[in-house]
């Protein structure tokens, strides 16, 4: 699977590193394209990268790229997207899939028509920590399982295309999606009740958001994400006979189970990893394989349960983003 990345910001370089320290023969950093031919060229010399283009568009039509990474801002994936499936390329499209559902469902519809796969990279879905977690709670190690606490804070607020309303910025699609799929992961999609509260950055975005979930189950879920500070991104489920502590939400490094006496009674292994990048890139090489169109670690349809709850919140929160508002 000979794979192109489009845009060569942060995650891109994190996401060039992983290919290259995976070291499969079937999974090969072929394309880097930037909307400037010298950004490209630096990406590709710095990784060693076969092809280096000066626009998105020659690198769709690349006969060889069989996958584009879309590593853009959150406002830019609609439209690089739809460059992708015109031109019949695959897409595994960074979180957050768009800026909202309405963009994600032209997309998906689109992307069936073509019979292209287009995949959201919520990376958390992918990896095996996510199997191992909810083997857990099937195992009834905490018992019945009630409740979710978890959190996720970076100090990005000087990052452009977090602060910036006409990148779709904000807390909520960059980190608080995080929380929110970890409790969806574990506790699925049925929501009966949702309440949502943000404190907002001058730009107008939300930057501080405050997540309560009742499940129609009866679960439920607190959440929490800020852009301005670190935290210890701790992820809690909570049983009737304990409590399951997975340490870093964001790639998890630690999953202990603790009983109601708060005594840590065993703790869970995560098979050793490159970045924790590579799953979905696995994947997506096995969906192409079998001629799927979508995976099965995040299917299209919870991609637009995901951004229609996100869409709902921001309703809450009275944030929109100013290309919605024409
Ligand atoms: N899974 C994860 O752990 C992470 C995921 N992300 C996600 O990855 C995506 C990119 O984030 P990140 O790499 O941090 O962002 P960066 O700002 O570092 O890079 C984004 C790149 O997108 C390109 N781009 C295209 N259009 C625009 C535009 N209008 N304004 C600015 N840049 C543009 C630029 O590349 P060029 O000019 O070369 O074309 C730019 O370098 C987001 O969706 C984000 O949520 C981010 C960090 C971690
Ligand atoms: O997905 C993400 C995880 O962590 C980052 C912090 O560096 C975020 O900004 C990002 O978008």
């Amino acid at each position: 699977m000979k794979i192109g990345i489009m845009g060569a910001g942060a995650i891109a370089r994190v996401m060039a590193r992983t290919i290259l320290a995976l070291n499969r023969p079937d999974i090969e950093l072929y394309a880097i394209a930037s909307r400037s031919k010298d950004r490209a060229d630096v990406f590709a010399f710095e990784f060693n990268v076969p092809k280096s283009y000066g626009s998105y568009t020659q690198l769709v039509c690349d006969e060889n790229v069989d996958l584009v990474y879309i590593a853009t801002p959150h406002s830019e994936h609609y439209a690089n997207t739809i460059l992708c499936i015109d031109h019949k390329k695959a897409a595994l499209v960074e979180k957050a899939f768009t800026a909202n559902h309405e963009q994600a469902l032209d997309l998906i519809h689109r992307a069936r028509k073509a019979n292209v796969l287009i995949t959201e990279a919520i990376w958390t879905r992918y990896m095996p920590s996510r199997a191992l977690i909810a083997k857990a709670l099937e195992d009834g190690l905490i018992g019945k399982v009630k409740a979710i606490n978890a959190n996720l804070c970076y100090p990005i607020d000087k990052k452009e295309r977090v602060i910036k309303p006409e990148l779709a910025g904000g807390a909520l699609l960059d980190i608080g999606i995080y929380p929110l799929n970890f409790a969806l992961m574990f506790f699925g999609h049925e929501i009966k009740h949702l309440e949502g509260f943000c404190v907002k950055h001058t730009t107008g975005v939300d930057f501080i958001d405050n997540i309560a979930i009742e499940f129609s189950d009866g679960k439920t879920a607190s959440l929490y994400a800020n852009a301005c500070v670190a935290s210890d991104r701790m992820g809690y489920i909570y049983g009737s006979e304990g409590y399951i502590a997975v340490t870093n939400i964001n790639n998890p490094e630690k999953i202990e189970v603790f009983n109601k006496d708060h005594e840590r009674v065993s703790e869970i292994k995560i098979p050793k990893q490159v970045t924790g990048y590579e799953y979905q890139l696995i994947e997506c090489k096995d969906c192409l394989d079998r001629d799927l169109i979508e995976c099965p670690s995040m299917t299209h349809k919870q991609t637009l349960e995901v951004m229609q709850i996100m869409d709902n919140l921001r309703r809450i929160y009275g944030v929109t983003y100013p290309f919605e508002n024409k």
